[in-house]
């Protein structure tokens, strides 16, 4: 299995380079050449199987030579060991046809410990392997940067530096990402936004003096891996409805895109799913760019669902070069585009986008409008992020085709919204009960990108 980058410059790579590489040195991300596929017959032989079972049946394609059988299977059994949940993803039902994927219960409760978890175990075999040492820095609304300093707090081979909007994370949030005490991790607080923290992190993959000095390697949804292990739980929800004899649906709290990209690509892959639902705040660009077509940066307005705060989505990029039949040279003159302040789709690949990906957006007061409504009358506590996911398949949802919303995080990450809208303070689970009696440890840094890249040399040198 090769990778190519969706700006068709950079040399094709296999898994491993892929994983370690991030983005790609022509500025794109990288995406499979080909997409693999399964038959109904291997969906249907996936009912009654475990997470892990699923989660190797269906990555094992895209790995290649990278790991052997044994070792992946192991890899993918250690990163789910410690889920607080048996079904590691289990579903709930919402109401007639209308079900809640729970995506939090790994240790830092939110979905990106699905990925995480599992990027964190195949780092550190590659790594060991080869004993090259990578500088792992990331950009986070809040929970990326807390997935990734778990899985990857301690380890000798890894340097990891996590870029976070000052003042525009939850409580939770940041004391997740400042009270770790193992000497590799370094949280930094920038002052901007999400979209300046993204910004800096690619303008260091695209200084190739410092992304080789330091070995500079990502793990935000920019890395391939990232998406991969997010494909496994469209398979495990869908087919425990009844795929592939059952087509379903999804809606996903969306603001990087790369979860619902996760989603096209089980699809690709054969999972019968009819529509693909992106939930918005009110940071909506996306859902504006879906019913008008014309990709407009706007400033971001901070909100309930902080992670979601985001106006320049990675991942789009992924959806668009499809959309583009492939071709990297219009994916790199819209993303040229989108630097002086954004692109209009083309007719044709609004077609493609359309054919797959339906939008809504929900206002402040509609998702605490449906956290009330949700601890009332659907025995759910639910995150602002998954809130606005449920209002938005609440008002689509066709009532013949069984709709799956995923629950991105935990409730307890985001108390305040919560308790605001149903009088309940969701508390954490017993392991992190302290978390608040932990002392923080976290460098101010400017959105400059000189400054960050010192900050991280000298960081790396002492
Ligand atoms: C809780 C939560 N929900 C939804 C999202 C949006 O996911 P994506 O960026 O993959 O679209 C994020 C951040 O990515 C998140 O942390
Ligand atoms: N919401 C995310 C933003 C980064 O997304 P990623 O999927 O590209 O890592 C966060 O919580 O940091």
């Amino acid at each position: 299995m090769q990778y190519i980058s969706t700006r068709g410059k950079a040399p094709a790579l296999g898994f491993e380079d892929t994983m370690l590489s991030g983005l790609a040195r022509d500025g794109g991300l990288y995406v499979p050449e080909t997409i693999p596929t399964l038959s109904a017959g291997d969906i249907r032989a996936m009912h009654g199987l475990s997470y892990e079972e699923i989660a190797f049946r269906v990555m094992r394609p895209f790995v290649g030579d990278a790991f052997t059988d044994e070792v992946f299977a192991d890899l993918i059994a250690k990163a789910y060991a410690g889920f607080g949940h048996d079904a590691r993803a289990p579903l709930v039902q919402l109401g007639n046809g209308h079900f809640l994927l729970e995506l939090f219960h790994g240790p830092t409760l939110a979905f990106k410990d699905f990925a995480m978890q599992l990027i964190g175990q195949m780092f550190q075999e590659a790594l060991s392997r080869s004993g090259k040492r990578v500088t792992i820095v990331g950009a986070t609304s809040g929970d990326t940067g807390s997935a990734a300093i778990e899985a990857f707090r301690g380890l000798d081979a890894v340097d990891v530096f996590i870029l976070y909007p000052h003042g525009r994370v939850s409580e939770v949030q940041r004391r997740q990402m400042t009270t770790p005490v193992e000497s590799n991790v370094h949280a930094l607080a920038l002052d901007g936004t999400f979209d300046d923290c993204q910004a800096r992190l690619k303008d260091m993959f695209n200084h190739f003096e410092f992304r080789d000095a330091v070995k500079l390697a990502g793990v935000n949804s920019i890395n391939w891996g990232r998406v991969l292990a997010q494909v496994v739980y469209y398979f495990s929800s869908a087919v425990s409805l009844g795929a592939p004899d059952r087509t379903v649906s999804f809606t996903v709290p969306t603001g990087n895109f790369g979860d619902i990209f996760a989603g096209y690509i089980a699809k690709r892959m054969g999972l019968p799913i009819d529509r693909l639902v992106v939930a918005t705040n009110q940071n909506d660009i996306l859902h504006r760019c879906l019913t008008t077509g014309g990709y407009v940066t706007d400033s971001v307005t901070p909100s309930i669902s902080p992670s979601m705060d985001i106006q320049v989505s990675s991942n789009f990029e992924r959806a668009l070069f499809d959309a583009y039949n492939r071709d990297g040279n219009a994916v790199s003159q819209l993303m040229d585009e989108l630097k002086a302040g954004g692109f209009h789709v083309s007719q044709g690949a609004m077609e493609v986008l359309r054919d797959h990906y339906d939008s809504g957006r929900v206002s402040e007061d509609e998702t605490l409008s449906m956290i009330t409504h949700a601890h009332r009358h659907m025995g759910e506590l639910l995150c602002p992020h998954s809130a606005i996911g449920v209002k938005v398949a609440e008002d689509q949802r066709d009532p013949a085709t069984p709709m799956i919303t995923l629950a991105t995080a935990h409730p307890a990450k985001f108390p305040d919204a919560v308790e605001q809208a149903s009088g309940v303070r969701p508390p954490l689970p017993e392991r992190m009960a302290d978390l608040f009696d932990r002392a923080e440890r976290v460098t101010r840094v400017a959105n400059d990108l000189d400054q960050l890249e010192a900050l991280i040399k000298d960081r790396i040198a002492s």
